[in-house]
Formats: C-alpha cells, sequence, structure tokens
C-alpha cells in the first residue's frame, strides 16, 4: 500500500473510482463531495472467494505490484474466515443457529480498502473520515501504530490504541438489520495529526449483492415485530455511492429513501 500511495498522482488517478462504484483510487472524494472533503487518499477493490487477487492487482496496479498482491491474497483469505467465526459467535450471542449468518455471508463479496492519512498541517479543522457507522455488514480494521480511529462512546470521542498484533472489529448497518435491531452499529471517526502520514486497511464484509437482508425468523415475533424493511446489500450500496454521503444516521435515511424511491410507498 505504501509503494501505491507513494506514486505520482497521474498514476493514481488512471485507476480513479468511477461514478458510483466503490472500486479503484480517491483523492479526498473529491469527484463526490464538494463540501467536508476527507483529509484522505483510499484505494478499493472488491473481493470475492473466486477472486484471483494477484493477477486483479497486477492488471489493475501493475506488474510491480505482485507480491503486494500475493499478499493482498492472504489477507483477504485469513479475513474472509475470520469473518465467518465472528458470525457463529454473533449468531451464537442471540441464540440462534449458529452457522446462520456464515451460510447467509458463504457467496458474499468484500471490499478491500486501504487509507492513507496524510499529515496536515491544521489537523484540528478537519478529519481523516467523518462521523460514521458503516453501512456494510462487519468491517475488520487494522490501523498502523500512528493511531487515529475513535468511536463514540458514552457522549464522547474516545481514542482507540493501536495494536499491532489486533484488529478492531465492529459491526455495521446491514447487521442491525439482520440481527432485528439487537445490535447496534458502532459510530466512529479518524482524525489526523500534523507530524505523521497514517494508514489502515478495512475489509467490508458484505452479503451477495441481491441476497435479501432480512433478520432469522428467531429474532421476528410477528411481522410487524421486524424493525427494518428488507433490502439488498445493493440497494444500500447504491444509495451511499449515488444518493447520501454515510454518516451517523445512513440506516434511518437509507429507509426513508427505500420507501419514497423503491417502494414507493411515501
Ligand atoms: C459502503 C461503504 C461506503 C464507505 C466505505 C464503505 C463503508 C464505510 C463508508 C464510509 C467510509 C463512511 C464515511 C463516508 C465515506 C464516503 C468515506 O469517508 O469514505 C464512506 C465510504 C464511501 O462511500 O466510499
Ligand atoms: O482509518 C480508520 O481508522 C477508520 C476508517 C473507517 O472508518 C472506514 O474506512 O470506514
Ligand atoms: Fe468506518
Amino acid at each position: 500500500m505504501d509503494a501505491f500511495f507513494k506514486l505520482p498522482l497521474r498514476k493514481k488517478l488512471a485507476l480513479k473510482r468511477k461514478p458510483g462504484d466503490l472500486c479503484g483510487y480517491s483523492g479526498a472524494h473529491a469527484d463526490r463531495f464538494s463540501s467536508k472533503l476527507p483529509w484522505k487518499e483510499t484505494l478499493s477493490f472488491t473481493y470475492d472467494h473466486g477472486l484471483d487477487v494477484v493477477n486483479y492487482i497486477k492488471s489493475f496496479m501493475g506488474e510491480e505490484f505482485q507480491e503486494a498482491g500475493c499478499a493482498y491474497q492472504t489477507y483477504c483469505e485469513s479475513l474472509r474466515n475470520l469473518s465467518f467465526i465472528i458470525f457463529e459467535l454473533l449468531a451464537i450471542s442471540l441464540g440462534i443457529d449458529r452457522y446462520h449468518y456464515s451460510g447467509f455471508f458463504e457467496d458474499g463479496a468484500s471490499i478491500m480498502r486501504g487509507n492513507n492519512y496524510p499529515p496536515c498541517k491544521e489537523a484540528g479543522l478537519t478529519l481523516g473520515t467523518g462521523p460514521h457507522t458503516d453501512p456494510n455488514s462487519l468491517t475488520i480494521l487494522h490501523q498502523d501504530q500512528v493511531g487515529g480511529l475513535e468511536i463514540f462512546s458514552n457522549n464522547k470521542w474516545v481514542a482507540i490504541r493501536p495494536r499491532h498484533d489486533a484488529f478492531v472489529v465492529n459491526l455495521g448497518d446491514t447487521f442491525v438489520a439482520l440481527s432485528n435491531g439487537r445490535y447496534r452499529s458502532c459510530l466512529h471517526r479518524a482524525v489526523v495529526n500534523n507530524e505523521k502520514v497514517r494508514r489502515s486497511l478495512v475489509f467490508f464484509v458484505n452479503p451477495k449483492d441481491d441476497r435479501i437482508v432480512r433478520p432469522p425468523s428467531g429474532l421476528v415475533r410477528g411481522e410487524e415485530a421486524k424493525e427494518y424493511p428488507e433490502f439488498t446489500w445493493s440497494d444500500l450500496r447504491e444509495f451511499t455511492q449515488k444518493y447520501y454521503r454515510a454518516d451517523a444516521n445512513t440506516l434511518h435515511n437509507f429507509v426513508q429513501w427505500l420507501y419514497s424511491v423503491k417502494y414507493g410507498q411515501l
């Protein structure tokens, strides 16, 4: 990732994400937003179980990234396996079939994202990533030793101390619906500093695009008891990529959009 973000801007822009697509390079999301631009660059690609990551990275970034491709291949496969273990633990904690969620995500496709946060002379006047809950289902993050990830807990921002030997795991909005509201998604942000570049690797786990997101029957007592309408990850990704910058209220606004646009019920 270091080698990529040190490339000349014209080479990075050659991999610029296409409008509405999550994958590719983005510089401060300057092509998407006209205010409150995040102080960061990102490089994202979709990972599904069958992807030959090495060839994908080489074709996408160049032959010189063969070694990076091998590292990403191992990393993505390992995090996919870890996600299934986490989903089993979540199912057990909810008292449902322990394989319910891992089965639901078996044919899913995740997003691998590298975040590069350059130092900022006026670090207090900007944010690397603004306050948000992740719209996806589950996030497995590794931050470098610089520090900058914060969660909102007990009405204050709390720094998450970097640990080189640990991942940060948080639930996203889609899992709120999959658990029928029994779990909440974690509000977090990334701050920057005026001295050092900061990097994080983020693995966003998602179900297959068109798989219907609904809670297991064991978590729903009667039709009225469903907390959220049914939707797909494809719907929520479209909402965040085309109509709404994910923030602390994405799920609420997404449901309004679903009813008005998708179901025409408002
Ligand atoms: C589905 C996604 C949209 C974002 C990347 C993944 C999960 C987190 C989302 C994001 C990081 C939340 C803050 C705003 C955002 C625009 C960003 O700063 O990158 C979001 C991502 C995105 O829309 O690219
Ligand atoms: O870089 C970080 O520590 C947080 C990044 C993040 O929240 C995201 O990319 O969704
Ligand atoms: Fe996030």
